[in-house]
């Protein structure tokens, strides 16, 4: 029987792998999907072209790599949902952000001149490169200084991560490729070039990453003073065509339809960054309705019809999550990634061994073994700024910390405190919308973190509120999937593809009055300590990242005089 639906293809581009999902048009049904995992994944302590050793809070990627998720996972995933390729409308996509990517006129990577491949600044810059906080702090305290009307609409700090501090850092360190680098460009809207051959620059990004409000970018004269060399850094190398949210970026063109296997000329979607198109993927685009994305990182985004100033927020833009509505983003650097990390450095040997016996990850295990212990029976409480610190603090020169530690405490116990510091992070990031009037009225956890259960009641009992899940394992390429499907001419517009396309189940999660009270306590000293190491009054963890700087550029140095 011929197949009369039509459908999208989504693709979701996160942290260490690009997700491919076909899904149907009429009703968000996801037939199939795909994974192809980087081949250089992150490059965060030595450059892959040279072996040679990259400086602490580096973060690399290597474009080719997102091409070959388009060349393997798009076509894996069609014929997985075994439908025919001609019934495909439409492609979105959706990156991680602020990734970005130092390119020629016509979209070449740097990286990919033979002469700058062994250049680390030749390289995309991951969201999670922290190594131009310095240069951030200029910014901040610029702005400040003279009173720029843009920095409230980023909670008053730009945050390291984000396009101005990294493209500094770049002119700063390696001029050259500065002055060779045509555009600046986002991840989000690379991969969109390389689908249709056309340089759209998207909305969300510009907004939220890009200083882009009301339709100026940060003056030359500001930009200027920072660095001479840097005044026409917004004009020279940022500034570019916008496309709006569920737009048409223009057509696949035929050297893209030969890698995915997708009919040439279909629609691809503006792109997106991964949390924003999750949003409609959740049904969760009204004020008030804050969705947490957990995964490596946590990045959570709400609408509101109010314009307002949340300290410590990473951005405020109108129409940045879904148009007519100003959508407002807050976010963690690191969560699932400190899990990770306490896997994969902290936990013993034993406890592998009996996790692999179990069949069980070690992540399933520890939980397993801590899940029944009462609040606060630990005697622990940490601080989840193994990564930094994203909102409310925004200072990438943070660390982690546990506290409370004695000779009997196990290793479950301490994941088990860093799965409730995470938390904590996000209690702090919810009270402080709260007191800035743009309250949160509901709570929905979307992304890979959904699957352990105990840590999604922890944020409930934390949070003091329902929590309710996106009823799809693939939120963010279900997002992009609509903005496709939007794109394609199928819906009006995002909030009524969502409507059909997206799922929800409704309060998966509820408080337990008895377990909130104890974490209350917890939290009044995670408070405690996030004001004492975080705002000023100890900076230990700023004086010792400054001296592991030193120590590597020691070790260069000797390294160099061999
Ligand atoms: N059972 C688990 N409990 C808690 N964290 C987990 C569990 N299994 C995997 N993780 C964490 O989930 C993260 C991956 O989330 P995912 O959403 O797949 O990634 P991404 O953010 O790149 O899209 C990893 O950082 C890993 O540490
Ligand atoms: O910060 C954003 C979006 O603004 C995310 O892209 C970034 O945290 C990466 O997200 P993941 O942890 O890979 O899901």
């Amino acid at each position: 029987m011929a197949d009369a639906e039509s459908y999208v293809i989504g693709v979701d581009f996160g942290t260490l792998s690009g997700r491919a999902v076909v899904v149907r048009v009429s009703d968000g049904v996801e037939i199939g999907s795909a994974v192809l995992d980087y081949p250089h994944a992150v490059m965060d302590t030595t450059l892959a072209a040279t072996g040679e050793a990259l400086p602490p809070e580096w973060a690399l990627q290597v474009p080719a790599d997102y091409v070959a998720v388009l060349q393997s996972a798009v076509p894996a995933a069609v014929a997985s949902a075994g439908i025919d390729p001609s019934r495909v409308i439409g492609i979105g996509t959706d990156f991680t952000a602020c990734t970005m990517v130092p390119v020629l006129a016509d979209g070449t990577p740097l990286n990919e001149l033979a002469e700058y491949a062994g250049r680390p600044h030749a390289y995309v810059k991951l969201w999670r490169h922290h190594a131009a906080q310095g240069q951030a702090d200029r910014i901040n305290d610029l702005a400040t200084s003279r009173g720029e009307s843009w920095l409230p609409r980023y909670g008053g700090l730009i945050s390291s991560e984000w396009e101005f501090a990294k493209g500094l850092q770049l002119l700063e360190e390696d001029p050259e490729l500065y002055n060779r680098m045509d555009h600046w460009v986002e991840a989000a809207d690379w991969i969109v070039w390389q689908l249709t051959g056309r340089y759209l620059r998207n909305a969300c990004t510009a907004g939220y990453k890009g200083i882009l409000q009301d339709g100026e970018y940060p003056s030359e004269a500001f930009l200027g003073t920072l660095n001479p060399a840097f005044s026409r850094f917004a004009l020279d190398k940022v500034a570019h065509e916008i496309g709006q949210l569920g737009a048409s970026a223009g057509s696949l063109s035929a050297e893209a339809a030969a890698w995915t296997g997708l009919p040439e000329g279909i629609h691809v979607a503006v792109g997106n960054v991964d949390a924003h198109v999750t949003a409609p993927a959740a049904q969760a685009v009204n004020p008030g309705q804050m969705v947490a994305i957990m995964g490596t990182s946590t990045c959570q985004v709400m609408n509101s019809d109010r314009l307002a100033e949340v300290p410590g927020m990473c951005g405020v833009v109108d129409g940045g999550i879904i148009s007519g509505l100003y959508g407002y983003e807050a976010g963690q650097s690191g969560v699932g990634d400190i899990f990770a990390w306490y896997v994969n450095n902290q936990v013993p040997a034993a406890y592998v061994e009996e996790a692999r016996a179990l069949g069980r990850s070690v992540h399933e295990y520890l939980t397993e073994l801590i899940k029944d212990q009462p609040v606060g029976g630990h005697g622990l409480v940490a601080l989840d700024w193994h990564s930094g610190n994203r909102s409310v603090l925004v200072d990438h020169e943070l660390s982690g910390l546990v506290i409370g530690m004695t000779l009997t405490t196990r290793p479950e116990e301490i994941y088990r405190a860093l799965l409730e510091a995470t938390a904590f992070g996000t209690r702090a990031i919810v009270e402080t919308f709260n007191d800035s009037h743009v309250p949160v009225t509901e709570f929905i956890v979307a992304g890979g973190l959904l699957k352990n259960a105990f840590l999604m009641q922890i944020y409930s009992d934390i949070l003091r509120m329902p929590i309710s899940t996106i009823a799809s394992d693939q939120g963010p390429a279900l997002g992009a999937a609509i903005h496709a499907a939007v794109a394609a001419g199928a819906y009006p517009d995002v909030r009524a593809a969502g409507e059909k396309m997206g799922k929800l189940n409704k309060n998966v999660y509820v408080p337990n009055e008895a377990s909130s009270a104890a974490y209350d306590e917890l939290f009044a000293e995670y408070t405690r300590l996030h004001d004492y190491f975080g705002r000023g009054e100890n900076d230990v963890m700023h004086r010792l990242k400054a001296l592991k700087r030193r120590a590597a550029v020691t070790a260069r140095e000797a390294l160099v005089s061999v």
